[in-house]
Protein backbone atom coordinates (compact mmCIF):
# COMPACT_ATOMS: atom_id res chain seq x y z
CA UNK A 1 0.00 0.00 0.00
CA UNK A 2 0.84 3.40 -0.81
CA UNK A 3 -0.41 6.66 0.05
CA UNK A 4 1.07 10.18 -1.18
CA UNK A 5 -0.18 13.10 0.36
CA UNK A 6 -2.29 15.63 -1.63
CA UNK A 7 0.25 18.51 -0.42
CA UNK A 8 3.17 16.76 -1.75
CA UNK A 9 1.88 16.21 -4.92
CA UNK A 10 0.79 19.77 -5.54
CA UNK A 11 3.90 20.82 -4.64
CA UNK A 12 6.21 18.64 -6.56
CA UNK A 13 9.24 19.12 -6.53
CA UNK A 14 9.20 20.71 -3.74
CA UNK A 15 8.76 18.93 -0.27
CA UNK A 16 6.10 19.57 2.59
CA UNK A 17 6.10 16.50 4.59
CA UNK A 18 8.31 13.37 3.43
CA UNK A 19 10.17 11.51 0.51
CA UNK A 20 8.18 8.47 -1.68
CA UNK A 21 9.73 5.80 -3.16
CA UNK A 22 10.31 6.14 -7.59
CA UNK A 23 7.28 4.42 -8.65
CA UNK A 24 5.69 7.50 -6.94
CA UNK A 25 8.11 10.05 -7.71
CA UNK A 26 8.46 8.75 -11.61
CA UNK A 27 4.52 9.30 -12.08
CA UNK A 28 4.36 12.78 -9.85
CA UNK A 29 3.85 14.77 -12.88
CA UNK A 30 2.51 12.92 -15.70
CA UNK A 31 -0.07 10.89 -13.86
CA UNK A 32 -0.70 11.37 -9.21
CA UNK A 33 -1.13 15.72 -10.11
CA UNK A 34 -3.46 15.69 -13.47
CA UNK A 35 -5.00 12.63 -11.22
CA UNK A 36 -5.35 14.88 -7.73
CA UNK A 37 -6.58 18.26 -9.46
CA UNK A 38 -9.48 16.19 -11.64
CA UNK A 39 -10.75 14.24 -8.60
CA UNK A 40 -11.03 17.42 -6.57
CA UNK A 41 -12.30 19.30 -9.23
CA UNK A 42 -15.42 16.10 -9.62
CA UNK A 43 -15.21 16.34 -5.60
CA UNK A 44 -16.22 19.80 -5.40
CA UNK A 45 -19.26 19.72 -8.25
CA UNK A 46 -20.42 16.53 -5.70
CA UNK A 47 -20.11 19.08 -2.44
CA UNK A 48 -21.85 21.78 -4.05
CA UNK A 49 -24.51 19.54 -5.11
CA UNK A 50 -24.92 18.17 -1.68
CA UNK A 51 -24.35 21.63 -0.09
CA UNK A 52 -27.60 22.33 -2.15
CA UNK A 53 -29.83 19.63 -0.56
CA UNK A 54 -28.49 20.03 2.61
CA UNK A 55 -29.97 23.51 3.04
CA UNK A 56 -26.57 24.83 2.43
CA UNK A 57 -25.04 27.97 0.94
CA UNK A 58 -23.62 26.08 -2.25
CA UNK A 59 -19.69 26.50 -1.45
CA UNK A 60 -20.19 25.66 2.49
CA UNK A 61 -18.63 22.36 1.71
CA UNK A 62 -16.20 22.91 -1.41
CA UNK A 63 -14.59 26.11 0.84
CA UNK A 64 -13.62 23.89 3.41
CA UNK A 65 -11.75 21.73 0.86
CA UNK A 66 -9.78 23.53 -1.20
CA UNK A 67 -7.13 22.21 -3.41
CA UNK A 68 -4.50 24.82 -2.30
CA UNK A 69 -4.98 24.67 1.49
CA UNK A 70 -3.18 22.13 3.78
CA UNK A 71 -4.88 18.79 4.63
CA UNK A 72 -4.88 15.53 5.57
CA UNK A 73 -5.97 14.53 1.84
CA UNK A 74 -4.28 11.78 -0.28
CA UNK A 75 -3.85 9.34 -2.99
CA UNK A 76 -3.91 5.43 -2.06
CA UNK A 77 -2.87 2.55 -4.03
CA UNK A 78 -3.55 -0.87 -2.95
CA UNK A 79 -2.19 -4.01 -4.61
CA UNK A 80 -3.07 -7.27 -3.34
CA UNK A 81 -1.64 -10.62 -4.56
CA UNK A 82 -3.92 -13.37 -5.75
CA UNK A 83 -5.74 -15.43 -3.00
CA UNK A 84 -4.88 -19.29 -4.36
CA UNK A 85 -6.99 -20.68 -1.71
CA UNK A 86 -9.93 -18.34 -2.69
CA UNK A 87 -12.52 -16.81 -0.50
CA UNK A 88 -12.76 -16.84 3.48
CA UNK A 89 -14.08 -14.42 5.78
CA UNK A 90 -11.36 -14.74 8.09
CA UNK A 91 -8.84 -13.16 5.06
CA UNK A 92 -10.46 -9.68 5.17
CA UNK A 93 -8.01 -7.73 3.65
CA UNK A 94 -9.26 -4.16 5.09
CA UNK A 95 -11.14 -4.94 8.60
CA UNK A 96 -14.45 -3.28 9.51
CA UNK A 97 -14.41 0.58 9.21
CA UNK A 98 -15.85 3.78 8.26
CA UNK A 99 -13.49 6.13 6.02
CA UNK A 100 -12.48 9.31 8.25
CA UNK A 101 -12.50 12.09 5.76
CA UNK A 102 -15.33 13.43 3.45
CA UNK A 103 -15.41 11.60 0.31
CA UNK A 104 -13.26 8.70 -0.93
CA UNK A 105 -13.41 8.15 -4.60
CA UNK A 106 -12.44 4.73 -5.33
CA UNK A 107 -11.29 3.19 -8.27
CA UNK A 108 -11.13 -0.85 -8.86
CA UNK A 109 -11.63 -3.25 -11.41
CA UNK A 110 -12.08 -6.62 -9.20
CA UNK A 111 -14.57 -6.41 -6.10
CA UNK A 112 -13.97 -7.38 -2.72
CA UNK A 113 -15.30 -4.36 -0.90
CA UNK A 114 -18.33 -4.87 0.92
CA UNK A 115 -20.57 -2.44 2.65
CA UNK A 116 -22.83 -3.12 6.08
CA UNK A 117 -26.03 -1.41 4.72
CA UNK A 118 -27.66 0.63 7.50
CA UNK A 119 -30.10 -1.41 9.70
CA UNK A 120 -28.67 -4.95 8.38
CA UNK A 121 -25.95 -6.93 9.51
CA UNK A 122 -25.40 -8.67 6.17
CA UNK A 123 -22.04 -7.50 4.57
CA UNK A 124 -23.08 -7.03 0.50
CA UNK A 125 -20.57 -6.28 -2.16
CA UNK A 126 -20.25 -3.58 -4.09
CA UNK A 127 -20.00 -4.32 -7.76
CA UNK A 128 -17.08 -1.95 -9.59
CA UNK A 129 -18.55 -0.90 -13.48
CA UNK A 130 -16.75 -0.56 -16.15
CA UNK A 131 -16.72 4.02 -16.16
CA UNK A 132 -17.60 4.30 -12.98
CA UNK A 133 -16.03 5.07 -9.86
CA UNK A 134 -16.95 4.18 -5.75
CA UNK A 135 -17.79 6.91 -3.94
CA UNK A 136 -17.62 6.84 0.18
CA UNK A 137 -18.73 9.39 2.55
CA UNK A 138 -16.90 9.62 5.17
CA UNK A 139 -16.95 10.81 8.88
CA UNK A 140 -16.64 13.87 8.64
CA UNK A 141 -19.00 14.57 6.00
CA UNK A 142 -21.28 12.50 8.57
CA UNK A 143 -20.53 15.22 11.02
CA UNK A 144 -20.17 18.19 8.85
CA UNK A 145 -24.02 17.26 8.09
CA UNK A 146 -25.56 17.08 11.09
CA UNK A 147 -25.37 12.65 10.24
CA UNK A 148 -27.92 13.24 7.32
CA UNK A 149 -25.15 11.59 5.41
CA UNK A 150 -23.83 8.67 6.21
CA UNK A 151 -20.72 7.22 6.64
CA UNK A 152 -21.09 3.35 6.28
CA UNK A 153 -18.95 1.01 7.55
CA UNK A 154 -17.15 -1.20 4.92
CA UNK A 155 -14.33 -4.05 4.51
CA UNK A 156 -12.15 -5.51 2.00
CA UNK A 157 -12.33 -9.30 1.41
CA UNK A 158 -10.96 -11.56 -0.93
CA UNK A 159 -12.36 -11.26 -4.84
CA UNK A 160 -15.77 -13.58 -5.07
CA UNK A 161 -15.46 -16.34 -7.64
CA UNK A 162 -13.19 -16.84 -9.85
CA UNK A 163 -11.55 -13.04 -9.55
CA UNK A 164 -9.74 -14.26 -6.91
CA UNK A 165 -7.05 -15.67 -8.97
CA UNK A 166 -5.91 -12.06 -10.01
CA UNK A 167 -4.02 -9.45 -8.30
CA UNK A 168 -6.45 -6.56 -7.16
CA UNK A 169 -5.68 -3.23 -7.18
CA UNK A 170 -7.34 0.04 -5.90
CA UNK A 171 -6.60 3.63 -6.81
CA UNK A 172 -8.26 6.18 -4.50
CA UNK A 173 -8.40 9.51 -3.39
CA UNK A 174 -9.43 10.35 0.22
CA UNK A 175 -10.84 14.13 0.47
CA UNK A 176 -10.78 15.29 3.87
CA UNK A 177 -11.71 18.40 5.22
CA UNK A 178 -9.24 21.51 5.48
CA UNK A 179 -6.84 20.93 8.72
CA UNK A 180 -8.32 23.78 10.53
CA UNK A 181 -11.72 22.97 9.59
CA UNK A 182 -13.73 22.56 13.24
CA UNK A 183 -15.39 18.90 12.82
CA UNK A 184 -19.08 20.43 13.96
CA UNK A 185 -22.01 19.99 12.28
CA UNK A 186 -22.75 23.24 10.49
CA UNK A 187 -25.88 24.02 12.35
CA UNK A 188 -25.59 27.98 12.16
CA UNK A 189 -25.83 27.31 7.98
CA UNK A 190 -28.68 24.88 7.59
CA UNK A 191 -32.11 25.04 9.13
CA UNK A 192 -32.05 21.24 7.79
CA UNK A 193 -29.06 20.32 9.57
CA UNK A 194 -30.12 22.02 12.59
CA UNK A 195 -33.26 20.54 12.74
CA UNK A 196 -30.87 16.91 12.20
CA UNK A 197 -29.08 17.36 15.15
CA UNK A 198 -32.02 18.48 17.63
CA UNK A 199 -33.64 15.27 16.49
CA UNK A 200 -30.40 13.10 17.79
CA UNK A 201 -29.38 14.41 21.14
CA UNK A 202 -27.71 11.29 21.59
CA UNK A 203 -25.20 12.23 19.63
CA UNK A 204 -22.20 14.78 19.60
CA UNK A 205 -21.88 16.63 16.90
CA UNK A 206 -19.37 19.37 18.13
CA UNK A 207 -16.04 17.13 18.11
CA UNK A 208 -13.91 20.14 19.77
CA UNK A 209 -11.34 18.69 17.33
CA UNK A 210 -9.80 20.21 13.93
CA UNK A 211 -9.97 17.92 10.83
CA UNK A 212 -6.17 17.44 11.14
CA UNK A 213 -6.48 16.68 14.93
CA UNK A 214 -9.47 14.09 14.34
CA UNK A 215 -7.57 12.58 11.58
CA UNK A 216 -3.96 12.30 13.27
CA UNK A 217 -5.49 10.74 16.64
CA UNK A 218 -7.38 8.49 14.60
CA UNK A 219 -4.40 7.01 12.33
CA UNK A 220 -2.40 7.03 15.56
CA UNK A 221 -4.62 4.87 17.65
CA UNK A 222 -5.08 2.51 14.74
CA UNK A 223 -1.69 1.98 13.40
CA UNK A 224 -0.65 -1.76 13.97
CA UNK A 225 2.12 -0.85 16.31
CA UNK A 226 0.40 0.91 18.60
CA UNK A 227 -2.33 -1.29 18.63
CA UNK A 228 -3.64 -3.21 21.75
CA UNK A 229 -6.82 -4.06 20.95
CA UNK A 230 -10.90 -3.02 21.13
CA UNK A 231 -9.97 0.13 23.35
CA UNK A 232 -7.51 1.75 20.61
CA UNK A 233 -10.35 0.68 18.10
CA UNK A 234 -12.86 3.06 19.98
CA UNK A 235 -9.73 5.71 20.88
CA UNK A 236 -9.60 5.62 17.08
CA UNK A 237 -13.25 5.72 16.22
CA UNK A 238 -15.10 8.96 15.32
CA UNK A 239 -18.50 7.96 14.73
CA UNK A 240 -18.78 5.33 17.77
CA UNK A 241 -22.12 7.23 18.62
CA UNK A 242 -23.86 6.20 15.78
CA UNK A 243 -25.71 2.94 16.87
CA UNK A 244 -25.05 0.90 13.92
CA UNK A 245 -21.67 1.53 14.25
CA UNK A 246 -21.32 0.40 17.78
CA UNK A 247 -23.68 -2.73 17.23
CA UNK A 248 -21.81 -4.13 14.58
CA UNK A 249 -18.23 -3.26 16.54
CA UNK A 250 -19.60 -5.34 19.95
CA UNK A 251 -20.89 -8.10 17.16
CA UNK A 252 -16.89 -8.23 16.57
CA UNK A 253 -17.12 -6.61 12.85
CA UNK A 254 -14.00 -3.98 14.41
CA UNK A 255 -12.00 -6.81 15.93
CA UNK A 256 -9.54 -7.28 12.91
CA UNK A 257 -7.07 -4.10 12.73
CA UNK A 258 -5.63 -2.53 9.64
CA UNK A 259 -6.67 0.19 7.97
CA UNK A 260 -5.37 3.79 7.88
CA UNK A 261 -8.69 5.03 6.70
O1 LIG B 1 -9.76 -1.41 -1.74
C1 LIG B 1 -10.91 -0.98 -1.65
O2 LIG B 1 -11.80 -1.27 -2.47
C2 LIG B 1 -11.31 -0.07 -0.50
C3 LIG B 1 -10.18 0.32 0.41
C4 LIG B 1 -10.67 1.13 1.58
O3 LIG B 1 -11.76 0.99 2.08
C5 LIG B 1 -9.79 2.18 2.16
O4 LIG B 1 -8.63 2.29 1.72
O5 LIG B 1 -10.26 2.93 3.05
FE1 LIG C 1 -12.26 2.68 3.40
Amino acid sequence: MLNVAKDDVMAWPKQVYQDYPQPATDKMDDILKPFVQKTVEVNHVLLDALSVKLGLPKDALSRRHRLDARSTCGVRCIKTPPEPEGWSEEKALFAAHSDYGSITFLHNRLGGMQVLAPGTNQWQYVKPLPGHAILNVGDSLNLLSGGLLRSNLHRVVPPPGQQFSHERWTVGYFMRPENDVPLNALVDESPLIAEAVAKTPERNFHTGETAREWSIRRFNNIRATNYKGKENWKASGGTENYKAVREAVDAGAGARVSVNA
